[in-house]
Protein backbone atom coordinates (compact mmCIF):
# COMPACT_ATOMS: atom_id res chain seq x y z
CA UNK A 1 0.00 0.00 0.00
CA UNK A 2 1.62 3.48 -0.82
CA UNK A 3 2.00 5.91 1.79
CA UNK A 4 -0.43 8.46 2.42
CA UNK A 5 0.55 11.23 -0.35
CA UNK A 6 -2.61 13.13 -0.49
CA UNK A 7 -1.93 16.21 -2.78
CA UNK A 8 1.13 14.31 -5.43
CA UNK A 9 0.11 16.08 -8.52
CA UNK A 10 0.32 14.55 -11.78
CA UNK A 11 0.21 11.42 -10.03
CA UNK A 12 -2.88 9.58 -11.65
CA UNK A 13 -1.33 6.18 -11.89
CA UNK A 14 -3.38 3.56 -9.42
CA UNK A 15 -1.82 0.68 -8.42
CA UNK A 16 -4.30 -2.41 -9.34
CA UNK A 17 -6.04 -2.80 -6.09
CA UNK A 18 -6.06 -6.12 -4.52
CA UNK A 19 -9.40 -8.43 -4.80
CA UNK A 20 -12.07 -7.30 -3.02
CA UNK A 21 -15.68 -7.81 -2.94
CA UNK A 22 -17.78 -5.44 -5.38
CA UNK A 23 -19.03 -2.00 -3.24
CA UNK A 24 -22.35 -1.16 -3.85
CA UNK A 25 -22.86 3.19 -4.36
CA UNK A 26 -26.40 4.32 -4.22
CA UNK A 27 -27.06 7.95 -4.30
CA UNK A 28 -29.85 9.29 -2.02
CA UNK A 29 -31.19 12.44 -4.12
CA UNK A 30 -34.16 13.96 -4.39
CA UNK A 31 -34.47 17.63 -6.56
CA UNK A 32 -35.78 19.51 -4.04
CA UNK A 33 -35.28 19.95 -0.41
CA UNK A 34 -36.93 18.68 2.66
CA UNK A 35 -38.40 15.90 1.10
CA UNK A 36 -36.46 13.77 3.33
CA UNK A 37 -33.26 12.38 1.81
CA UNK A 38 -30.53 13.11 4.79
CA UNK A 39 -33.53 10.85 6.72
CA UNK A 40 -33.57 8.02 4.37
CA UNK A 41 -29.89 8.18 3.28
CA UNK A 42 -29.46 7.83 7.13
CA UNK A 43 -31.91 5.39 8.15
CA UNK A 44 -31.28 3.09 5.58
CA UNK A 45 -27.59 3.15 5.72
CA UNK A 46 -28.20 2.08 9.84
CA UNK A 47 -30.70 -0.80 8.39
CA UNK A 48 -27.95 -1.71 5.93
CA UNK A 49 -25.80 -1.66 8.99
CA UNK A 50 -27.84 -3.65 11.47
CA UNK A 51 -28.39 -6.14 8.63
CA UNK A 52 -24.74 -6.94 8.45
CA UNK A 53 -23.69 -5.13 5.44
CA UNK A 54 -20.12 -3.14 6.37
CA UNK A 55 -21.90 0.52 5.13
CA UNK A 56 -20.50 3.96 4.47
CA UNK A 57 -22.37 6.72 4.80
CA UNK A 58 -21.35 9.65 2.98
CA UNK A 59 -22.42 13.46 3.17
CA UNK A 60 -22.32 15.65 0.47
CA UNK A 61 -25.21 17.58 1.65
CA UNK A 62 -24.76 20.86 3.03
CA UNK A 63 -28.28 21.65 4.16
CA UNK A 64 -29.48 22.18 7.01
CA UNK A 65 -29.36 18.62 8.99
CA UNK A 66 -25.68 17.39 7.84
CA UNK A 67 -26.03 14.17 8.70
CA UNK A 68 -23.55 13.69 12.00
CA UNK A 69 -25.94 16.23 13.76
CA UNK A 70 -28.62 13.99 12.96
CA UNK A 71 -26.61 10.90 14.33
CA UNK A 72 -25.14 13.19 17.66
CA UNK A 73 -21.24 12.49 16.10
CA UNK A 74 -19.12 15.08 16.51
CA UNK A 75 -16.99 15.17 13.25
CA UNK A 76 -13.13 16.24 14.06
CA UNK A 77 -12.11 15.78 10.17
CA UNK A 78 -14.16 15.84 6.68
CA UNK A 79 -13.23 15.12 3.02
CA UNK A 80 -11.82 18.57 2.36
CA UNK A 81 -9.26 17.69 5.35
CA UNK A 82 -8.52 14.84 3.37
CA UNK A 83 -7.76 16.51 -0.21
CA UNK A 84 -5.64 19.41 1.60
CA UNK A 85 -3.44 16.79 2.99
CA UNK A 86 -4.41 17.32 6.63
CA UNK A 87 -5.58 13.60 7.51
CA UNK A 88 -6.44 10.70 5.42
CA UNK A 89 -9.69 9.32 4.45
CA UNK A 90 -10.05 6.76 7.59
CA UNK A 91 -9.59 9.98 10.22
CA UNK A 92 -12.32 11.52 8.53
CA UNK A 93 -14.30 8.09 9.19
CA UNK A 94 -16.65 8.53 12.14
CA UNK A 95 -18.32 5.19 13.91
CA UNK A 96 -22.08 5.60 14.13
CA UNK A 97 -24.58 3.18 15.63
CA UNK A 98 -24.73 -0.33 14.52
CA UNK A 99 -20.97 -0.04 13.34
CA UNK A 100 -22.40 2.51 10.34
CA UNK A 101 -19.26 4.42 8.68
CA UNK A 102 -19.90 7.85 8.69
CA UNK A 103 -17.91 10.47 6.64
CA UNK A 104 -19.15 13.85 7.33
CA UNK A 105 -19.72 16.59 4.39
CA UNK A 106 -17.05 19.18 4.25
CA UNK A 107 -17.88 22.40 6.02
CA UNK A 108 -17.90 25.86 4.45
CA UNK A 109 -19.16 25.92 0.58
CA UNK A 110 -16.73 23.82 -1.23
CA UNK A 111 -18.34 20.56 -2.99
CA UNK A 112 -16.81 17.90 -4.64
CA UNK A 113 -17.04 19.29 -8.08
CA UNK A 114 -15.17 22.38 -7.25
CA UNK A 115 -12.12 20.67 -6.42
CA UNK A 116 -9.03 20.97 -8.23
CA UNK A 117 -7.45 17.50 -10.05
CA UNK A 118 -4.88 17.65 -7.62
CA UNK A 119 -7.31 17.27 -5.09
CA UNK A 120 -8.71 14.59 -6.93
CA UNK A 121 -5.84 12.82 -7.29
CA UNK A 122 -5.58 13.45 -3.41
CA UNK A 123 -9.43 11.88 -3.38
CA UNK A 124 -8.62 8.52 -5.39
CA UNK A 125 -5.40 7.58 -3.50
CA UNK A 126 -7.33 8.10 -0.09
CA UNK A 127 -10.03 6.30 -1.44
CA UNK A 128 -7.92 3.41 -2.61
CA UNK A 129 -5.97 3.16 0.81
CA UNK A 130 -9.26 2.39 2.61
CA UNK A 131 -8.42 -0.66 4.37
CA UNK A 132 -11.82 -1.49 5.54
CA UNK A 133 -14.33 -3.82 4.20
CA UNK A 134 -17.26 -2.35 2.81
CA UNK A 135 -20.59 -3.95 1.08
CA UNK A 136 -22.46 -0.52 0.31
CA UNK A 137 -21.69 3.29 0.71
CA UNK A 138 -24.75 5.33 0.54
CA UNK A 139 -24.24 8.99 -0.67
CA UNK A 140 -26.13 12.03 0.83
CA UNK A 141 -26.78 14.49 -1.98
CA UNK A 142 -27.55 18.06 -1.64
CA UNK A 143 -31.14 19.23 -3.18
CA UNK A 144 -31.72 20.63 -6.63
CA UNK A 145 -29.66 20.08 -9.77
CA UNK A 146 -26.30 21.07 -8.84
CA UNK A 147 -22.84 19.96 -10.34
CA UNK A 148 -22.28 17.80 -7.24
CA UNK A 149 -25.99 15.97 -7.39
CA UNK A 150 -25.28 15.04 -10.85
CA UNK A 151 -22.00 13.71 -10.52
CA UNK A 152 -22.71 12.02 -7.45
CA UNK A 153 -25.64 10.82 -8.96
CA UNK A 154 -23.89 10.03 -12.30
CA UNK A 155 -21.43 8.24 -10.68
CA UNK A 156 -23.03 6.00 -7.68
CA UNK A 157 -24.48 2.39 -9.18
CA UNK A 158 -28.07 3.03 -8.33
CA UNK A 159 -30.13 6.46 -7.60
CA UNK A 160 -32.57 7.17 -5.61
CA UNK A 161 -35.00 9.67 -5.90
CA UNK A 162 -36.84 10.90 -2.84
CA UNK A 163 -40.68 12.24 -3.79
CA UNK A 164 -43.56 13.30 -1.18
CA UNK A 165 -46.78 14.96 -1.99
CA UNK A 166 -46.36 18.24 -3.00
CA UNK A 167 -46.07 19.82 -6.68
CA UNK A 168 -43.30 20.92 -6.28
CA UNK A 169 -41.62 17.76 -5.25
CA UNK A 170 -43.17 15.76 -8.32
CA UNK A 171 -41.72 18.75 -10.95
CA UNK A 172 -38.48 19.00 -9.21
CA UNK A 173 -38.04 14.90 -9.22
CA UNK A 174 -38.91 15.19 -12.78
CA UNK A 175 -36.24 17.76 -13.51
CA UNK A 176 -33.84 15.84 -11.91
CA UNK A 177 -34.53 12.79 -13.84
CA UNK A 178 -34.61 14.25 -17.06
CA UNK A 179 -31.46 16.02 -16.56
CA UNK A 180 -29.67 12.67 -15.39
CA UNK A 181 -31.38 10.66 -18.34
CA UNK A 182 -30.48 12.89 -20.72
CA UNK A 183 -27.40 14.54 -20.16
CA UNK A 184 -25.82 12.40 -18.09
CA UNK A 185 -26.68 8.66 -18.98
CA UNK A 186 -28.55 7.66 -16.26
CA UNK A 187 -31.11 4.74 -17.50
CA UNK A 188 -32.69 3.58 -14.21
CA UNK A 189 -33.93 5.57 -11.45
CA UNK A 190 -36.05 3.94 -8.04
CA UNK A 191 -38.16 6.33 -6.39
CA UNK A 192 -38.76 6.01 -2.88
CA UNK A 193 -42.33 8.17 -1.79
CA UNK A 194 -41.75 9.68 1.82
CA UNK A 195 -44.48 11.25 4.35
CA UNK A 196 -47.26 9.45 3.04
CA UNK A 197 -50.41 9.13 4.68
CA UNK A 198 -52.08 6.43 2.92
CA UNK A 199 -50.93 2.97 1.67
CA UNK A 200 -51.87 3.72 -2.09
CA UNK A 201 -50.43 7.27 -1.97
CA UNK A 202 -47.04 6.47 -2.28
CA UNK A 203 -47.86 4.33 -5.63
CA UNK A 204 -49.97 7.37 -6.72
CA UNK A 205 -47.05 9.59 -6.21
CA UNK A 206 -45.11 7.16 -8.14
CA UNK A 207 -47.65 6.58 -11.20
CA UNK A 208 -48.10 10.31 -11.50
CA UNK A 209 -44.09 11.20 -12.03
CA UNK A 210 -43.98 7.27 -14.71
CA UNK A 211 -46.90 8.82 -16.75
CA UNK A 212 -44.74 11.90 -17.48
CA UNK A 213 -41.25 10.42 -17.81
CA UNK A 214 -42.66 7.54 -20.08
CA UNK A 215 -43.78 10.23 -22.44
CA UNK A 216 -40.93 11.79 -22.66
CA UNK A 217 -37.58 10.45 -20.90
CA UNK A 218 -35.78 7.23 -22.47
CA UNK A 219 -35.59 6.31 -18.30
CA UNK A 220 -36.63 3.35 -16.18
CA UNK A 221 -38.36 4.30 -13.28
CA UNK A 222 -38.75 1.69 -10.40
CA UNK A 223 -40.88 2.23 -7.68
CA UNK A 224 -39.08 1.23 -4.73
CA UNK A 225 -41.54 2.17 -2.16
CA UNK A 226 -42.83 4.43 0.52
CA UNK A 227 -42.02 6.02 3.99
CA UNK A 228 -45.34 6.76 5.99
CA UNK A 229 -45.33 10.33 7.56
CA UNK A 230 -44.73 9.47 10.99
CA UNK A 231 -44.21 11.95 14.14
CA UNK A 232 -41.42 9.30 15.73
CA UNK A 233 -39.30 11.23 12.67
CA UNK A 234 -39.56 14.98 14.33
CA UNK A 235 -38.92 13.10 17.85
CA UNK A 236 -36.08 11.48 16.78
CA UNK A 237 -34.49 14.04 15.64
CA UNK A 238 -34.66 16.32 19.09
CA UNK A 239 -32.89 13.35 20.57
CA UNK A 240 -29.78 13.63 17.97
CA UNK A 241 -30.92 9.51 17.33
CA UNK A 242 -32.39 8.10 13.75
CA UNK A 243 -35.67 6.87 14.11
CA UNK A 244 -34.69 3.27 13.41
CA UNK A 245 -32.39 3.70 16.45
CA UNK A 246 -34.12 5.70 18.99
CA UNK A 247 -37.90 4.09 17.62
CA UNK A 248 -37.44 0.75 15.99
CA UNK A 249 -41.27 -0.06 16.40
CA UNK A 250 -42.59 3.02 14.78
CA UNK A 251 -44.38 2.57 11.25
CA UNK A 252 -41.29 4.25 9.48
CA UNK A 253 -38.50 2.32 11.01
CA UNK A 254 -40.40 -0.57 9.70
CA UNK A 255 -40.90 0.57 6.54
CA UNK A 256 -36.96 1.62 6.33
CA UNK A 257 -36.08 -1.98 7.26
CA UNK A 258 -38.37 -3.18 4.72
CA UNK A 259 -36.60 -0.74 1.93
CA UNK A 260 -33.27 -1.84 3.08
CA UNK A 261 -34.54 -5.47 2.36
CA UNK A 262 -35.47 -4.81 -1.05
CA UNK A 263 -31.65 -2.99 -1.30
CA UNK A 264 -30.38 -6.07 -0.18
CA UNK A 265 -31.84 -8.16 -2.81
CA UNK A 266 -30.44 -6.09 -5.55
CA UNK A 267 -28.14 -8.16 -7.56
CA UNK A 268 -24.41 -7.78 -7.45
CA UNK A 269 -22.85 -4.48 -8.80
CA UNK A 270 -21.01 -5.14 -12.31
CA UNK A 271 -17.80 -3.18 -11.25
CA UNK A 272 -14.90 -3.53 -13.31
CA UNK A 273 -12.47 -3.57 -10.42
CA UNK A 274 -14.78 -4.66 -7.56
CA UNK A 275 -13.10 -1.34 -5.08
CA UNK A 276 -14.80 1.26 -3.78
CA UNK A 277 -12.04 3.92 -6.27
CA UNK A 278 -13.90 2.93 -8.79
CA UNK A 279 -16.48 5.14 -7.33
CA UNK A 280 -14.20 8.28 -7.65
CA UNK A 281 -12.82 7.27 -10.71
CA UNK A 282 -16.63 7.39 -12.16
CA UNK A 283 -17.05 10.90 -10.71
CA UNK A 284 -13.63 12.31 -12.65
CA UNK A 285 -13.57 11.84 -15.93
CA UNK A 286 -11.68 14.21 -17.03
CA UNK A 287 -8.46 12.72 -14.42
CA UNK A 288 -7.65 10.29 -17.08
CA UNK A 289 -7.72 7.98 -13.97
CA UNK A 290 -11.31 6.37 -15.91
CA UNK A 291 -11.47 2.81 -15.85
N1 LIG B 1 -41.41 10.13 6.90
C1 LIG B 1 -41.35 11.26 7.59
N2 LIG B 1 -42.30 11.57 8.50
C2 LIG B 1 -42.26 12.72 9.20
N3 LIG B 1 -41.29 13.65 9.09
C3 LIG B 1 -40.30 13.39 8.20
C4 LIG B 1 -40.28 12.21 7.41
N4 LIG B 1 -39.15 12.25 6.62
C5 LIG B 1 -38.52 13.39 6.92
N5 LIG B 1 -39.20 14.08 7.85
C6 LIG B 1 -38.83 15.39 8.43
O1 LIG B 1 -38.73 16.33 7.37
C7 LIG B 1 -37.69 17.26 7.65
C8 LIG B 1 -36.72 17.30 6.45
O2 LIG B 1 -36.05 16.08 6.38
P1 LIG B 1 -34.56 15.95 5.84
O3 LIG B 1 -33.65 16.93 6.50
O4 LIG B 1 -34.20 14.52 5.89
O5 LIG B 1 -34.81 16.41 4.33
P2 LIG B 1 -33.78 16.74 3.17
O6 LIG B 1 -34.48 16.42 1.91
O7 LIG B 1 -32.48 16.04 3.41
O8 LIG B 1 -33.58 18.29 3.36
P3 LIG B 1 -32.33 19.23 2.92
O9 LIG B 1 -32.37 19.25 1.45
O10 LIG B 1 -32.64 20.55 3.58
O11 LIG B 1 -31.09 18.58 3.47
C9 LIG B 1 -37.03 16.80 8.95
O12 LIG B 1 -37.57 17.55 10.01
C10 LIG B 1 -37.46 15.34 9.07
O13 LIG B 1 -37.57 14.92 10.41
Amino acid sequence: MLPHEPNAPGNLHLASPPARKPVRTVAVTGGKGGVGKTSVAVNLALCLAESGHDTLLLDTDLGLANVDVLLGLSPKFTLADVVSGRCSIEETILTGPKGLMVVPAASGKRHMTELSAAEHVGLIRAFSELERPLDTMIIDTAAGLGDSVLTFSQAAHDVLVVVCNEPASITDAYALIKVLSRERGVSRVHVLANMVRSSGEGRELFDKLSRVTDKFLQVNLNFIGAIPFDEWMRRAIQRQQAVVQAYPASAASMAFRALAQRIDKWSAPMVPRGDVEFFVERMLPGTGAAA
